[in-house]
This record gives structure tokens, C-alpha cells and sequence, in this order.
């Protein structure tokens, strides 16, 4: 069983767009309601193809009790923790072509409190559990190294952990041992300070996670396709998708098809590929079923490091530090 956590879980709200145009008043051609939030994402996709999961889920206000709501109506198990505030709405404007723009709110702030009964709960609702996915944004005010912590208490509890987030967050869990972790390219030239041109690029970055801690890396690369990086090996794949719909949520059915398939190796690898193509194809955060699933049009073998990215990426620029005024 598969058991995923997400801090800052959300409702999704999907607006199809002719196209983006900033100061204007757009006339939607449809809109969509998903469940969301990237652990949340994870169990959804795996209870699509059968794979036995469940989801802690912190839940607030009114919103809070419309994401149990469709939830439920998909037949998720999940273990739900009420806590203060409303749960966030993140809306994502898609554009015929596959482009999506997306506005994510920062969701309620949790108290440490909260946060203790959240772990208490991940860890009761275990019992069963190989893997612990801890996936997602932390809300205001918690802390940068809760996943770290989190990490090592599930770790020290027999659970293998699963890290999907971003920023600092992801910069604090690496020494805390991972299992595994799921950068995006985005992410991965933030948390290395690395800028990524080529698929090499993204191998080493990716071994600088593991030397920083992490004890594999899934690195996902978009329309790029993902590198594998473990013990056993170093993998590359891809997966066309010729009618991308939206890629929201692509990370989370490719971890959670990785995860499906054993979590190692080349053949896991090409099942994540398959999970998050699929995703592409579907419109909103919908999570693919075995039949939105293609295994035939995935490659995957080893990485060649000159081949460059359809989009590279840098490293944020760090602030300037302004002068202080005490002299
Ligand atoms: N345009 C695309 N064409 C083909 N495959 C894609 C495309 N976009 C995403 N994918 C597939 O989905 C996987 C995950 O995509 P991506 O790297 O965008 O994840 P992400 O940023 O973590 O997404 P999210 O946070 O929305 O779940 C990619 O590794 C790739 O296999
Ligand atoms: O703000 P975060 O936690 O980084 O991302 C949240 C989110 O964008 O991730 C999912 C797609 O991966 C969506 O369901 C959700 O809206």
C-alpha cells in the first residue's frame, strides 16, 4: 500500500481559455472542478489502475469539505484531519494548444499543533503502507525543514519516503535520506543553483542530489521526458504525446506509475513515462485509467548527455541584498 501526505492540498479549478490575454475580459469556452494537490494527485492516479493507496488529508472550511466531497465520490481512502482556515483554490487557465497558466493560492497556515497531529495521523494510518509520499508546497508558516523531520521519523517507522516539493523544502529534506525524490526541472536548477541545458546537465545535478542525501532521483523534464538516477543505474526516457491537454498533475501520475511499478529500474521508469504522458492527454488534474494508458510509445535507455533541452533552465537569480542602513 501506497500512503501519500499532502500538506496543502487544494480544489482545481481549470478554465479553458482561447488564449491569455492580460487586462482583458475572457470568455471561457469550459471550465472543470478536480480534487487536488500533489499526494492527493498520487493516490488518485493510483486508485485509478488499482494500485492499493490512501491519502492523509488536512482539510479546512468550506472548500475543505467540497475536496473531501469529490474525494469521496472517486472512492479515495483517505484519512482526513480538519485544521483552521479554508482550504486553498488554485486555478489553472489552459489554452488549446497545451499551454497552461497556473495561480496557486498559498493555502491555510498550519500550527505546530496541527502539524504534530498530521504526523501522528501519517504514521496510524501506516500500518499497511510500503511507501510514504510526502508531496506538495508547505502552507504559510511551517517550516522549511518539516518534510526533513517528517522524513526521518517515517524512515525511523520501516517507511520508505517519497519527497515531491520545491525550494527550500527540498533543499532541507535531502539530508534527511529520501528514498527518493521527484524534482522538475524547475526544481532541480533551483535546489543545485545549476543552470540546465542538456540531458547531462540533469545527470549531474541529479547526482548532486543523491551525494547531498536523496537515494534516488526522479528527475521529470516535461516534453523532455525524465531521467532515473539510483543505485542501479542511470536511465533516460520519453513518452510523445502529439495532443498535449494539460499537464497539471503529469508529475504526480508519473511518480505514482513509478511507484506502481516497483519504485526501481529501467521498467519503472517507463511505466512513469506512460502514467505521466497519459496525464498529458487529459484535460485538467484528471489522473489517467488503464485505458488512457499507451506503454508502446515509451523509450527509455541510456541517458545521452549532449542532447539538449527543448527549454533550458537556470537558476533563479538571487535578490540583492540591500546595504544596511547601520553604517
Ligand atoms: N508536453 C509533454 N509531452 C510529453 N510528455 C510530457 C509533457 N509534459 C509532461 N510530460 C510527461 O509528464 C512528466 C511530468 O511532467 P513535468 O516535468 O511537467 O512534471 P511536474 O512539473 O512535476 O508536473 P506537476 O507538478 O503539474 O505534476 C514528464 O517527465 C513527461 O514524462
Ligand atoms: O502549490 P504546490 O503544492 O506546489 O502545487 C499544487 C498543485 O499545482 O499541484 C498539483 C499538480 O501537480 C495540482 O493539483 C495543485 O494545484
Amino acid at each position: 500500500m501506497i500512503l501519500t501526505l499532502t500538506l496543502n492540498p487544494s480544489l482545481d479549478r481549470t478554465i479553458e481559455i482561447a488564449a491569455l490575454a492580460r487586462g482583458a475580459v475572457i470568455r471561457a469556452a469550459g471550465a472543470r472542478l478536480d480534487p487536488g494537490g500533489k499526494g492527493v494527485n498520487v493516490s488518485r492516479a493510483l486508485l485509478a489502475n488499482g494500485v492499493a493507496a490512501r491519502a492523509v488529508v488536512p482539510f479546512a472550511g468550506d472548500e475543505g469539505a467540497q475536496l473531501v466531497r469529490l474525494l469521496a465520490a472517486e472512492g479515495l481512502d483517505m484519512v482526513t484531519v480538519p485544521v483552521a482556515g479554508t482550504t486553498r483554490s488554485n486555478v489553472t487557465l489552459a489554452e488549446p494548444d497545451g499551454t497552461v497558466t497556473k495561480i496557486n493560492e498559498p493555502g491555510p497556515a498550519l500550527s505546530a499543533a496541527e502539524l504534530d497531529t498530521i504526523a501522528e495521523t501519517v504514521l496510524a494510518a501506516a500500518h499497511e503502507a510500503d511507501w510514504v509520499v510526502a508531496s506538495g508546497s508547505l502552507p504559510p508558516e511551517v517550516p522549511a525543514d518539516v518534510y526533513a523531520r517528517l522524513c526521518r521519523r517515517f524512515a525511523a517507522a520501516g517507511l520508505h519516503v517519497a519527497v515531491d516539493t520545491s525550494g527550500p523544502a527540498l533543499a532541507c529534506v535531502l539530508a534527511a535520506g529520501p528514498a527518493l525524490v521527484k524534482p522538475n526541472l524547475d526544481e532541480l536548477a533551483a535546489v543545485t543553483g545549476r543552470p540546465l541545458a542538456r540531458v547531462g546537465d540533469v545527470v549531474e545535478a541529479a547526482a548532486g542530489l543523491r551525494a547531498a542525501g536523496a537515494r534516488t532521483v526522479l528527475a521529470s523534464l516535461g516534453a523532455d521526458g525524465a531521467v532515473l538516477v539510483e543505485d542501479g543505474g542511470v536511465w533516460y526516457g520519453e513518452a510523445a504525446v502529439t495532443e498535449p491537454r494539460s499537464s497539471v498533475g503529469a508529475g504526480d501520475a508519473m511518480l505514482a506509475g513509478f511507484l506502481a511499478a516497483g519504485g526501481r529500474g529501467a521498467p519503472a521508469l517507463a511505466e512513469a513515462l506512460a502514467w505521466g504522458a497519459a496525464a498529458v492527454r487529459l484535460p485538467g488534474s484528471r489522473m489517467p485509467g488503464p485505458a488512457d494508458i499507451d506503454r508502446a510509445g515509451v523509450r527509455t535507455g541510456l541517458p545521452d548527455p549532449a542532447r539538449p533541452l527543448t527549454v533550458p533552465h537556470a537558476p533563479p537569480v538571487p535578490e540583492p541584498v540591500a546595504p544596511s542602513s547601520h553604517g
